[in-house]
C-alpha cells in the first residue's frame, strides 16, 4: 500500500480555484494545445476535434460530435471515447488557472448510451485546489446544453511543469514540438520556459 488516498473529495484545507487574470475571456475559443492530441488536435483524422470555450469562472464548455470511428457497440459511442471527451475538456481547465495539469484520477459515470451522430455538450469546472492537485468535474449532455446528462466525471488533475513532457515524451515528437514556434507559444502561455 502506498498510503495515497484516492478519494476525489477535496481535503478540508483545500482552497477555491482562482481564475487567472490572464485566462481566456469568457466565450473565447481555447485553441488546441497540440496538433496531434487525440482529443483536440486537427491533425488526427479520427480524433475528437473538441473545441473548447472559456467560461466565466474556472470552467469551460465544449462540443464533440460522435462519428463512426468512435463506436464501441454498433451505432453507439465507445465508453473510452466518451471518457476521453470528458478528460480533454477537464484538461482545458489548465488554461483558466494558467497551469499545465495532467489527469491523476478520472472516475466516470455512464448514464445514457450516446448514438453516432450525437453532439455531446460538455462542461467542466474546477471545484477545489490543494497544493498541486486540482479537483474538478465534467458533464456531457445530449440534445442540447440543457439536455439529459449522458456522462459525468469526477477527477483530480495534478499540476506539472513542462519537464514532465520533455522527460517522458518520445524524443521525435518533443523535438518537433520545440522546433514549432506556434507550439512554443502555447508553452509560453503557461509561463514556462521550454
Ligand atoms: C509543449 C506544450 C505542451 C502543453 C501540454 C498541455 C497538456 C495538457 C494535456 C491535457 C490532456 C488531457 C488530460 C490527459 O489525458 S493527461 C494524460 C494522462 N495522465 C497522465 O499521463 C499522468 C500520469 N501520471 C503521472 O505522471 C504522475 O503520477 C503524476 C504527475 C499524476 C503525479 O506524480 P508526481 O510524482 O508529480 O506527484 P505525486 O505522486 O507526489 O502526487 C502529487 C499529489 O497528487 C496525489 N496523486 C497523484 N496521483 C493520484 C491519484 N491517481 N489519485 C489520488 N491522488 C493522486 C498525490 O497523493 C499527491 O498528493 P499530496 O501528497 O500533494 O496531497
Amino acid at each position: 500500500m502506498s498510503g495515497r488516498t484516492t478519494a476525489l473529495t477535496p481535503p478540508a484545507d483545500a482552497g477555491p480555484p482562482v481564475r487567472h487574470p490572464e485566462a481566456p475571456a469568457p466565450g473565447e475559443i481555447i485553441g488546441s494545445h497540440y496538433e496531434y492530441c487525440f482529443g483536440c488536435g486537427g491533425g488526427v483524422a479520427h480524433g475528437l476535434h473538441l473545441e473548447t470555450r472559456a467560461g466565466e469562472g474556472v470552467n469551460v464548455t465544449a462540443e464533440f460530435t460522435v462519428r463512426e470511428a468512435h463506436q464501441g457497440a454498433p451505432g453507439l459511442a465507445h465508453g473510452g471515447v466518451l471518457a476521453t471527451a470528458l478528460d480533454e475538456t477537464l484538461g482545458s481547465l489548465g488554461w483558466m488557472l494558467r497551469v499545465i495539469a495532467v489527469t491523476g484520477r478520472l472516475e466516470t459515470d455512464f448514464l445514457r448510451p450516446v448514438p453516432v451522430g450525437t453532439e455531446l455538450h460538455l462542461t467542466a469546472e474546477a471545484v477545489a485546489v490543494h497544493r498541486r492537485k486540482i479537483y474538478c468535474t465534467a458533464t456531457g449532455r445530449i440534445g442540447g446544453p440543457d439536455g439529459p446528462v449522458a456522462v459525468h466525471a469526477n477527477a483530480m488533475f495534478v499540476e506539472v511543469k513542462i519537464d514532465h513532457f520533455i522527460d517522458n515524451g518520445r524524443k521525435e515528437e518533443i523535438q518537433a514540438v520545440m522546433a514549432d514556434p506556434d507550439q512554443v507559444k502555447v508553452a509560453r502561455a503557461f509561463e514556462v520556459n521550454p
